[in-house]
């Protein structure tokens, strides 16, 4: 006899129960998640995640997953001795860091996910911006303040782009294939070139365009936090306008709510950032009442 007492059994189903409204109202909905390379985490967590997905899946749910990978390309390129630099939360790269870059993101941590999510059950593909002309990008700058001398100067970034076009195609393809795209943040420029692109930014431009119903930033962290360090649960857009003026939100949490932004003024109905640590953190943000991080609308 399983060792499983009726009360036990009930809550199960209560679970599942509860879960209901939440599948229908996502039901052939599609959802971008970011999974950031912080969020990553260890094989365990990996295997959670790829359980999400596949829930996902199943439930009739179109995840697409958007992955990062910045530590393990920070641990790549300390190990080939090539030094590497962030101006405005974007890694400056030099031709020999973009074809690491590329090697790592589209190579290693893209057939990592798939091989997971496949483990499980699913059914994933791994791609980036480059495979039948997904995502195209142009070259970006950024303008820093100098600390000595407190002048503005702009950096020329290297081969980092920012998504200027995506097409559908393939993904509307993959989709109706009933198959999951995991994508890596390369893509190729109108000058053939190889471009690195932050992976929020990458995921914003696809939430965009494949108007998703939700975009899921997993970081790691609960979510945007006050001055005081909690949690702030719910945030408009001209509320995180005001925090970034005010200096609540810094470093790497800025490009993440300038994606949002991004995403939400091209018809995402809402983003939620949220720690990608916490195991099941899809799961219990998309199918459960406990939504967890911080919920930004327009
Ligand atoms: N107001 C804020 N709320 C939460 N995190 C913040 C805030 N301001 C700055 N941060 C920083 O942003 C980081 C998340 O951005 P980042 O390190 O780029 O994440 P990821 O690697 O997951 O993309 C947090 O770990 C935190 O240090
Ligand atoms: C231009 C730029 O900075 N690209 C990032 C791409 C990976 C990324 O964004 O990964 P996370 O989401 O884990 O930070 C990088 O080279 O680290």
């Amino acid at each position: 006899m399983p060792d499983i007492t009726l009360p036990d059994v009930q809550t199960q189903a209560e679970t599942l129960v509860q879960a209901l409204p939440h599948m229908q109202r996502y039901d052939q909905e599609i959802v971008v998640i970011k999974y950031g390379g912080h969020a990553m985490g260890d094989p365990a967590a990996a295997e959670d995640f790829a359980e999400d997905v596949v829930l996902l899946e199943q439930s009739g749910v179109k995840p697409i997953v958007v992955h990062g990978g910045g530590p393990q390309i920070g641990k790549m390129l300390e190990k080939l001795g090539v030094k590497s630099e962030f101006a405005a939360g974007l890694r400056i790269t030099d031709k020999a860091t973009v074809e690491i870059v590329e090697m790592v993101l589209a190579g290693s941590i893209n057939k990592q996910i798939v091989g997971t999510i496949a483990a499980e059950g699913g059914k994933a593909i791994g791609l980036c911006g480059k495979d039948g002309g997904m995502v195209t990008a142009r070259k970006v700058s950024r303008t820093v303040v100098d600390p000595d001398s407190n002048i503005e100067k702009i950096v020329d970034l290297g081969f980092v782009g920012e998504p200027e076009t995506v097409n559908r195609t393939v993904l509307d393809a993959v989709l109706n294939a009933e198959i999951t795209p995991v994508l890596a943040p390369v893509a190729i420029g109108r000058d053939g070139q190889t471009y690195n692109v932050n992976a929020d930014t990458f995921a914003g431009a696809i939430a965009g365009a494949m108007n998703a119903k939700r975009l899921l930033l997993l970081t790691d962290v609960p979510g945007v936090l006050n001055k005081d360090k909690e949690l702030i649960p719910e945030l408009t857009v001209d509320q995180c306008r005001d925090l970034i003026a005010d200096g609540t939100i810094t470093g790497g949490m800025i490009p993440k709510v300038e994606t949002c932004i991004y995403a939400l003024e091209r018809g995402v109905e809402a983003v939620v950032i949220l720690d990608g640590k916490v195991p099941h953190a899809v799961l219990l943000e998309l199918l459960t009442d406990h939504g967890a991080g911080t919920l930004i609308r327009r």
